[in-house]
Formats: structure tokens, C-alpha cells, sequence
């Protein structure tokens, strides 16, 4: 389990965070749902280790990946190349980069592993970053906001990795206000508005994409 417990995070007399607790275990796929500047990168930049919270604690029983919301891969070196740097970071073989069963290989950039990151389509590059994260194994994967920037093709084709990763075994948690991808891809979401999760909701995955969507705009707006 990924554990955030009562976490409460501040910026000088801004509060963004109050008392916020949530849970994701492996195998789930999990979204931190809520309009702009309502703390949902500095939530998961706190669970990334990438922040410290002024009260509260990230309790967990595995390695976690971050894919932050920009780019965070070289722009002018290839896939491959970027992917090694990880993999070295990481202290994991690099003659592995790219194996048959590696999670770039299985993400789809083979064919693009000789391409400089700036070639790469909004998409492809989104597949890259999630690569680089995945490079250390981690058993959860944290994502800000996977969807931003991408054409709908690419969002929908996101969406559906991070169910087949949670399906995989990772526990997955985003952050997104695309009320669309957050009803294909979450299958419990919080609700967080003014420092706090308002709610915590589970889609009920018998209703149609639309209706799922149409409530979650119910819940945190368009
Ligand atoms: N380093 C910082 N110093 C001061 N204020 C900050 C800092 N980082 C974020 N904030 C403020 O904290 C609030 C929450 O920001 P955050 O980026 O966590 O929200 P968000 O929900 O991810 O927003 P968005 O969807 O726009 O990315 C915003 O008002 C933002 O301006």
C-alpha cells in the first residue's frame, strides 16, 4: 500500500494541503481529481519524495516512479540513450534497455529508440517518460497530470496503459481535471478542493463511458 497520511503542506501563509489522506494499493488505478492550483502536483511530488510536508507522513511498502507533468527526458538525446541514463541511475544492466520484455519495448518505443526526444509526437514522448520511470521497477507509479497537452488519440491511448499497468500489478496514481480520462482510467478517485479530499468515489464501472464522465464533471466541473 501507498499510504498518505494526514499530510498538510504550505507556502509561507498559503495552506494547500490540510490534513489530506489517501491510499492506493498495487493493482489499482487511482486519480487525484480537481481544478487548477488545488495541490494536486505538490501532492504527488510528496509522495515522489520531491517534497516534504509540513505535518504527515507517505507511508509505503515498495519503490515509486514519478512521470512529472513536463518533459523531464533530454530533449536532444535519442530514447535509447535517454532510457540508459536511466537505467544507470537506477542501477539496473543497461544490455537490458530495450529487451523484448522491457517496459519500453512493451510501451511500444522500439521502433522509435533511435529518435531524439524533440521527434517525438506529444504522445510518444508521454510513453518515453512513463518508460523512464518504469526504468527502476517501481511497484507504484505516480503521474501529474498524464493527459495534459495530448491530442485525444494519445489521451485515450494513455488511458488505457495505465489500466493495463495497474492490471499489470502497479499502483498507479494520477492527477488530472480531464473529467473523459479520469472516467476511463480511474477506478476510484479523491476529490480534492481547497486543501482537502471532498470526496472519495468509486465509478461504477456498469455505467457508460458518458454517464461516468457526466458525473465526474458533476463532481469537479468541466
Ligand atoms: N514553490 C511554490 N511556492 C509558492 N506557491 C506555490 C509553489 N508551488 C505551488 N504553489 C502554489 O500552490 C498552489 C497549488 O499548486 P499545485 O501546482 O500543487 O496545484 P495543481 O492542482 O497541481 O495545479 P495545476 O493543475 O495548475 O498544475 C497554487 O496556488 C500554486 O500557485
Amino acid at each position: 500500500m501507498l499510504n498518505f497520511s494526514q499530510i498538510t503542506k504550505q507556502y509561507g501563509s498559503l495552506t494547500v494541503l490540510k490534513d489530506v489522506s489517501l491510499q492506493v494499493a498495487r493493482g489499482e488505478c487511482v486519480c487525484v481529481a480537481g481544478a487548477n492550483s488545488q495541490g494536486k502536483t505538490t501532492l504527488l511530488s510528496i509522495g515522489a519524495g520531491l517534497l516534504t510536508p509540513e505535518k504527515g507522513r507517505v507511508a509505503k511498502d515498495g519503490g515509486v516512479g514519478f512521470v512529472p507533468q513536463e518533459n523531464a527526458l533530454l530533449e536532444e538525446l535519442s530514447v535509447r540513450d535517454n532510457l540508459l541514463l536511466w537505467y544507470s541511475a537506477c542501477r539496473k544492466k543497461t544490455s537490458l534497455c530495450f529487451r523484448e520484455d522491457s517496459p519500453e519495448a512493451r510501451l511500444g518505443l522500439s521502433s522509435f529508440a533511435k529518435q531524439k526526444i524533440s521527434r517525438l509526437s506529444g504522445g510518444m514522448k508521454k510513453r518515453a517518460s512513463i518508460a523512464a520511470a518504469l526504468a527502476g521497477d517501481p511497484d507504484y507509479l505516480l503521474m501529474d497530470e498524464p493527459f495534459a497537452a495530448l491530442d485525444l488519440e494519445s489521451k485515450e491511448e494513455i488511458s488505457l496503459l495505465l489500466r493495463q499497468l495497474a492490471s499489470q500489478g502497479k499502483g498507479i496514481l494520477f492527477s488530472s481535471h480531464d473529467p473523459a480520462q479520469i472516467a476511463a482510467a480511474a477506478q476510484r478517485l479523491y476529490v480534492l478542493r481547497d486543501a482537502h479530499i471532498r470526496q472519495e468515489v468509486c465509478p461504477d464501472p456498469a455505467l457508460s463511458l458518458e454517464e461516468r464522465t457526466r458525473r465526474i464533471i458533476e463532481l469537479i466541473g468541466r
